[in-house]
């Protein structure tokens, strides 16, 4: 069995590609970081390591690499061939792998009809659905039928906490040894080959938001209030008493909703929340607040991690979200100088005040209690 992965970084070589060889696939890189295309080819081979006091590791064998904008011919090949493509290359990349993804298919059609599953393991809602909506711009006139019938957009969660790497090992990766991969089967349950630890469900809202809402929005909130503080990593964050209970806050109120919407047991939502607080505060992972709070703009959008759990909160529950404006809040504060979308905030701020910003960015109405709340623990 042959995979295709787009992107060679941490979730692509520390899980997704780790789990794929388990499953016995060969697996293809595609990326356009040279070094890292040049050490695969060379060694073919990496290693894993877990983040806990044994530092299990294993080795990933079986993997090539091929740079896409040097040999985009060659990623082709690799699509005509492919039994599976998958993607973890970050939301803002997906429109730019979709051109040659597109080539890849189209060439694919010609000579082997064997349906293909494409899946991207981003952390976003719908990062599937909207890689497909970007190949199928590129469709020509009487391709879609086609493209319909071959290829299959399945969304999926990804849920494993890889930091940033400094080993001396420039393709070892470290990883916490939790992880979950969902994917919604839908009518590509047939298309999807088995892969050890992928779990396939009917509907993947629940647990996309579950994951999204929890994990990713009390990460998002350590990590604003910890830059904020002066902390640099997510488990010192966590150490701090005041940050701690805006976190557990946080995620009682995003609980909240996520129960109501979708009437998940109290007592195991409780549990899971706790097991996340565990897993921030993992001893053996050293995971940048600036990682972990990276694209600002993007964590501050409308479906993300942040604002969605607390619009939701003031819809579902009438009540106000006190701890994630108080996250919101640091989120706007962000102003890490190497983070363009941190810059382009703080500009934002700067040249038209945090009021319209607000709105702006995030898409909720000026006059709303939402923003005046989140205005409130902005100004503190
Ligand atoms: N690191 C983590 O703990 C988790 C990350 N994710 C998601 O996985 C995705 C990737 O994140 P990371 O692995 O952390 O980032 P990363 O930066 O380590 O990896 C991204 C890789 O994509 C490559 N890339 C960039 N442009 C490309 C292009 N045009 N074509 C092919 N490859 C290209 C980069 O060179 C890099 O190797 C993101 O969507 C992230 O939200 C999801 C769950 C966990
Ligand atoms: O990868 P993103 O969306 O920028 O956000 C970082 C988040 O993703 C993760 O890397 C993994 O879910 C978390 O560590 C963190 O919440």
């Amino acid at each position: 069995m042959k995979a295709v992965h787009f992107g060679a970084g941490n979730i692509g070589r520390g899980f997704i590609g780790s789990l794929l060889y388990k499953s016995g696939f060969s697996t293809t890189f595609v990326d356009v970081n040279q070094e890292i295309v040049d050490l695969l080819n060379e060694k073919q081979e990496y290693r894993v390591v877990l983040a806990e006091l044994t530092t299990d590791e294993h080795v990933v064998q079986k993997v090539k690499a091929v740079h896409s904008q040097l040999h985009p011919e060659q990623v082709i090949e690799e699509i005509v061939q492919a039994d599976l493509i998958t993607t973890a290359v970050g939301p803002q990349i997906l429109p730019l792998i979709s051109d040659l993804l597109y080539q890849g298919l189209k060439q694919r059609a010609v000579s082997n009809s064997k349906p293909l599953a494409i899946i991207s393991c981003e952390n976003m809602i719908g990062g599937s659905a909207f890689l497909q909506e970007k190949v199928y711009e590129k469709l020509q006139v009487g391709e879609q039928e086609q493209f319909d019938r071959l290829f299959h957009f399945p969304n999926a969660a990804v849920d494993r906490i890889v930091p940033l790497q400094s080993n001396a090992d420039k393709l070892m990766v470290m990883v916490e040894p939790f992880f979950e991969w969902i994917v919604e089967g839908g009518q590509a349950v047939d298309v999807i080959p088995h892969v050890e630890g992928l779990q396939l469900v009917h509907d993947l809202t629940p647990y996309i938001e579950r994951k999204l809402f929890t994990v990713n929005t009390g990460h998002a909130i350590a990590a604003y209030l910890g830059y904020k503080a002066g902390i640099e990593t997510i488990n010192e964050a966590m150490q701090n008493e005041e940050i701690l209970a805006i976190v557990e806050a946080a995620l009682k109120e995003s609980g909240n909703v996520l129960i109501e919407k979708y009437n998940f047991d109290e007592n195991e939502h409780r549990a899971y929340i706790a097991k996340i607080i565990e897993r921030f505060l993992n001893p053996y992972i050293s995971d940048e607040v600036t990682r972990v709070g990276r694209s600002p703009l993007r964590k501050l959008g409308a479906n993300d991690r942040l604002i969605s759990p607390a619009k939701q909160y003031v819809e579902l529950l009438q009540k106000e979200p006190e701890h994630l404006a108080k996250g919101i809040a640091a989120a706007l504060h962000y102003n890490y100088a190497e983070d363009p979308e941190a810059v382009e905030l703080q500009k934002e701020i700067q040249t038209n005040g945090v009021e319209l910003a607000l709105p702006k960015f995030t898409g909720l109405p000026k006059e709303s209690a939402l923003v005046e709340l989140i205005l409130k623990h902005y100004h503190v």
